[in-house]
């Protein structure tokens, strides 16, 4: 681990810095959206390794944007210059693998404990290369154990994170474990090459000033241990957590007021003639002095500007006084010293995509490791696949009540049509119930593919084998109570053929829930269109609308991609090809009384054949293979088209 603690001077007495080394630089950065809109202009700062930069500023100054540029997340057209530790390691692969980005939310695993979430985070992260350190190097376990020490977790180490039926650790407790995710990804080793930037979004929203303060303190701690450079969006902070941190950047409307030592940011605007009041937390001065968006700040504040500055606009002099001080031409010089010069100039653009992974290889090992705690997740989280378990119990209670005891003849032949139609169709429509699992997943993806730990292939290869065993599961409780109980074909062959349809069904079912998911990760959105898809299928499945009556677009479109169809058909195959259905012979008329053709089997027993049924209702041959395949290449094309939607958006990321 880094030993290394660079002078965190600014301001006056940065005569003694040198420049650029073992510092993230960033020089005259502006972004601007694709409409031409200004988000950023001329921002600079020099952040020395093992220390914190705060950047405060009013909601909407640009905090976020400037970070999203930091971690190479942003969409906006940059310009300006980032660059880490001089020329000399800026083509470095460890330099381009180390910003780690702790989000706003804390997107983690609530049936894990602390300590398995950190011990799944650093595995990843060895396996993706992000973590080329750990790869090879002692124990995986010490370095997570060190983490939570760091963090002060020891005594939640076993415990897990929560569910909202489940009480876990508090919300300042996970989001220190957000941090120690990407601490134990990245963790510095033996060589000394720790060089970790780790950037933090709002890292205290939410919490109280008790929180606050030991969530930065900790995180300060590590910083100070291991050298990392810590970046951190904050919002009011306490004195006492504020003055935590190193250095400050004060934004106001997408411009820089102040960049220095926190220790020395009273003196600069004392100097200004904006003196903070002796009885004032200095953040909360400087959220005031640069708050334009309310009047009553406004109004409390423009009597102290009226005697500093005159009437000029707040920012706009603010940011001419920045531009015109001692400090910022200090800063200045720091920045174009001879280092940066050499810089190659694309090589310093890219500090910050992490390590990609490499080969099939790391791919599988990766996706097995999310098989593994996608496994602990299903056993241990009710929410995740219990639930669902019951829910299907209980579909299949009702639907054997309902549909009891089904004798085979003519009156109860469209009672087992729709018995299969209903069946098969809510199954598939109930595939909802799984969005909210899907999501917390997807969540916990969009955040560690951010950080290339492993890529959609892995993660929906993962989830796929995950589900498949359980959906198999729930396809046999469900028939096991509802097969029997309505009296459905009492053969063996059946009854499996029967299984694999349902099966199949609920496969092709989630598929459609990862697709749309994975599209509109949004829980309402995902449900609605999802719903809506089902009542689609529904619609044109041939059995509410017979085939030939369907207008046009609807049979010549969705009708022939429509999975819930092809399970309706092989079921109903299943159920009526091979079977009789009594009715009632008459002395007048013999079998010719009945609702299909039938034949007298017996003396004044009269059958009708499910084979006479089909045909009479319009169905034509008995193409079982063909529908078992075209539900597993429906199930395999909307898969596919998950993984090249998150493909394309990984790209889109990445460039
Ligand atoms: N991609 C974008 N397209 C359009 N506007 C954007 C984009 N990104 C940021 N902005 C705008 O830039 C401004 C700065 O946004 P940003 O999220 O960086 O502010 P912030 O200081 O982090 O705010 P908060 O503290 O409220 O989170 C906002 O007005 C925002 O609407």
């Amino acid at each position: 681990m880094s030993e290394d603690h660079p002078d965190l001077e600014f301001g006056r007495s940065t005569a003694a810095v040198s420049p650029t080394s073992s510092s993230l630089c960033f020089a005259h950065v502006s972004a601007q959206t694709s409409s031409g809109r200004a988000i950023l202009s001329d921002i600079s700062g020099r952040v020395p390794r093992g220390s914190m930069l705060a950047i405060l500023g009013p909601s909407g100054s640009g905090k976020t944007s400037l970070l999203d540029i930091v971690a190479n997340r942003s969409a906006l057209s940059v310009d300006g210059r980032i660059w880490l530790d001089g020329s000399t390691r800026s083509d470095d692969k460890q330099v381009r693998n180390n910003v780690r980005y702790v989000q706003q939310e804390d997107a983690l695993i609530g049936a894990l404990t602390v300590r398995e979430t950190l011990l799944f985070a650093a595995r990843l992260g060895r396996i993706s290369g992000a973590n080329p350190i750990t790869k090879g190097h002692g124990s995986i376990h010490q370095h997570v154990d060190s983490v939570i020490s760091v963090l002060g977790l020891s005594q939640q180490a076993n415990t897990k994170v929560g569910t909202p039926i489940q009480k876990g650790i508090s919300g300042g407790q996970k989001r220190r474990v957000s941090v120690g995710e990407k601490l134990v990804a990245n963790i510095g080793g033996d060589d000394g090459q720790s060089c970790d930037i780790l950037v933090l979004d709002e890292i205290t929203s939410g919490l109280d000033a008790v929180a606050a303060y030991e969530v930065v303190s900790r995180i300060k701690e590590f910083a100070a241990i291991t050298g990392i450079i810590v970046i951190a969006s904050i919002h009011q902070p306490s004195t006492a957590t504020f003055t935590l941190f190193d250095s400050v950047l004060l934004m106001s409307q997408g411009k820089q007021v102040y960049f220095g030592p926190v220790n020395q940011v009273t003196g600069y605007f004392s100097k200004q003639g904006l003196t903070i009041p002796s009885n004032y937390n200095p953040a909360e001065f400087l959220l005031e002095i640069t708050n334009t968006d309310f009047m009553a700040t406004k109004e409390r504040t423009s009597s102290m500007f009226k005697d500093a500055i005159g009437d000029s606009d707040q920012v706009d002099e603010l940011c001419r006084l920045w531009n015109t001080s001692e400090e910022a031409a200090l800063l200045e010089t720091s920045l174009s010293a001879k280092e940066y010069e050499d810089l190659d100039r694309s090589a310093a653009a890219d500090i910050s995509r992490p390590g990609i992974l490499s080969g099939v290889g790391d791919a599988f090992k990766s996706t097995m490791i999310l098989v593994e705690r996608a496994v602990l997740k299903a056993y241990r989280d009710i929410l995740a696949y219990g639930v669902r378990v019951i829910m299907y119990l209980g579909l299949a209670i009702l639907m054997g009540t309902v549909w009891l005891r089904l004798s085979a003849n003519e009156n109860t032949i469209q009672s087992f049509f729709n018995a299969v139609f209903f069946g098969s169709a809510f199954m598939s429509f109930m595939a909802v119930a799984y969005i909210p699992a899907f999501l917390e997943d997807f969540a916990t993806y969009k955040k560690e593919s951010h950080e290339k730990l492993y890529g959609p292939a892995a993660f929906l290869l993962a989830n796929l084998i995950v589900g498949l065993p359980f959906l198999f599961l729930i396809a046999i409780l469900f028939s096991v109570v509802e097969y029997w109980m309505t009296g459905f074909r009492s053969t063996a062959t059946a009854f499996f053929r029967f299984v694999m349809w349902l099966f199949l069904d609920l496969v092709a079912a989630e598929s459609l829930v990862v697709l749309v998911s994975s599209i509109a990760p949004i829980f309402v959105a995902a449900l609605a269109i999802t719903a809506f898809a089902n009542g689609l299928w529904m619609s044109v499945g041939g059995f509410l609308v017979q085939p030939n009556v369907l207008n046009k677009f609807w049979y010549y479109t969705f009708y022939w991609i429509d999975y819930q169809r092809y399970v309706f058909d092989g079921m109903i195959f299943n159920e009526v090809e091979s079977r009789s259905y009594s009715c009632p012979w008459t002395a007048e008329g013999g079998c010719s009384g009945c609702m299909y053709p039938a034949s007298e089997v017996e003396d004044k027993v009269c059958k009708i054949s499910g084979r006479t049924v089909l045909d009479a209702r319009g169905y034509g041959g008995n193409h079982t293979g063909l529908w078992v395949g075209l539900v597993i290449a429906i199930s395999i094309a909307m898969r596919l088209l998950a993984y090249a939607w998150l493909k394309f958006r990984a790209r889109r990321i990445a460039h």
